[in-house]
């Protein structure tokens, strides 16, 4: 087994910048890929990334540059693009044969990917790996404590090997070899993190935020199953676990959106006078169109996804998820799965 030398991240949003952050803080050095110029800049001269983590003061191991051949070379790669750029980005990267880490969270647009499969197209070479968890960027950039699912196509072997480079007393991975169910925990929980914040918008009281993150778990578990997640994966950190960080508090750019939204805001304003991504809204029509295609019942997705087209009111969306005939809580399909 190799050891791990040289590391990078190759995205400069708040996420890859608390991960390069988080990385260098016992002293290894971190070359960070930023798409834009002044980004650049502003990491390599003051040592901050004012425009999507200002409240961090970056370590000066720190290295940004955005030319991604400077990257080909290294052991490690944490790919922290907004999901529906990481087929571009890593495309552009000159043959990578490493361990590629993959951070973000969601399904691609168009070809229905989750970014393993992305990732696998664009590098064949690499292998692969999931990071996920609750983790709001701010608190990991400012050493607060954290634990993440780190799932490993590479098995125990790239276990041992990522997480000696990667946990720190602070940062806590935690081994799974289910990359589908690490992915899917993500990606769902960002489109339940909508609907949440609808509620929170809305006032409706926190009986109906808890209710609804049960139900979106149970949707979360009946996606997850039908694509081969595993349901304990999706009980820990990167499914559960990120469900409810993100359901309940307005750190997260997905529930504040669903906030505005509950309020009564232009849904395409919303989005188009953003910088920062909210996962959620790009994620929500990709999940709604596998969902259907494969005969699973996902109501709160289908809920937030007319909410965003602009076909229904906030009020309307509850209105139709409170008429929704009663039923059995834990479906056969869930509660007769091997344990
Ligand atoms: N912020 C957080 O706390 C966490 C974020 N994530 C995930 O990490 C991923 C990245 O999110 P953040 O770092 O928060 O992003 P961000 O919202 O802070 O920044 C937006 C990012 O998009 C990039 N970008 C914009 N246009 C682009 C283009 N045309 N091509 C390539 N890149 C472009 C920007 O350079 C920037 O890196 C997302 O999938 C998110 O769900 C995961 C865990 C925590
Ligand atoms: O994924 C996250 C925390 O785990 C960040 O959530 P938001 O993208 O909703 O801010």
């Amino acid at each position: 087994m190799s050891k791990i030398s040289t590391v990078g991240v190759i995205g400069a949003g708040a996420w890859g910048t608390a991960l390069a952050q988080m990385l260098a803080s016992d002293g290894r050095d971190v070359l960070i890929w930023a798409f834009e110029e002044d980004v650049v800049t502003g990491i390599n001269d003051e040592h901050r990334n004012a425009t999507y983590l200002p409240s961090a003061h970056l370590s000066e191991k720190i290295r940004a540059s955005s030319d991604l051949a400077d990257f080909a070379n290294l052991d490690v790669l944490l790919a922290v693009t907004p999901a529906q750029h990481l087929d571009r980005v890593m495309s552009g990267l000159p043959q990578f044969s490493g361990d590629l880490v993959l951070c973000c969270k969601g399904i691609e647009k168009g070809t229905n990917r989750l970014m393993a499969e992305v990732a696998r197209d664009a590098c064949p070479n690499a292998t692969l790996a999931v990071l996920s968890g609750p983790t709001f960027a701010h608190e990991v950039a400012a050493g607060l404590p954290t634990a993440v699912t780190l799932a490993c196509e590479g098995g125990e072997e790239q276990w041992e090997r990522l997480s000696e480079a990667v946990a720190r007393t602070e940062f806590r991975p935690y081994y799974s070899d289910d990359i589908v169910g690490a992915e899917i925990g993500g990606s769902v929980k960002n489109v339940l993190a909508i609907a949440c914040g609808v509620v929170d918008g809305m006032e409706l009281g926190q009986n109906a935020r808890a209710s609804l993150i049960a139900r979106g778990f149970a949707e979360m578990l009946r996606f997850g199953l039908a694509r081969g997640a595993q349901a304990e994966t999706l009980s820990g950190l990167c499914g559960l676990g990120d469900l409810v960080l993100t359901c309940s508090s307005t750190s997260s750019r997905n529930f504040s959106l669903g906030t505005a939204l509950g309020q009564g805001e232009d849904p395409v304003g919303l989005m188009a006078n953003r910088r920062t991504v909210a996962e959620g809204a790009h994620t929500a029509p990709v999940l709604q169109g596998i969902a259907h295609d494969m005969g699973i019942e996902m109501p709160i997705t289908g809920a937030v996804c007319a909410l965003l087209e602009g076909k229904v009111t906030a009020s309307q969306m509850v209105d139709a998820l409170l008429a929704r005939p009663l039923k059995q809580e834990v479906p056969e399909e869930i509660s007769e799965q091997p344990r």
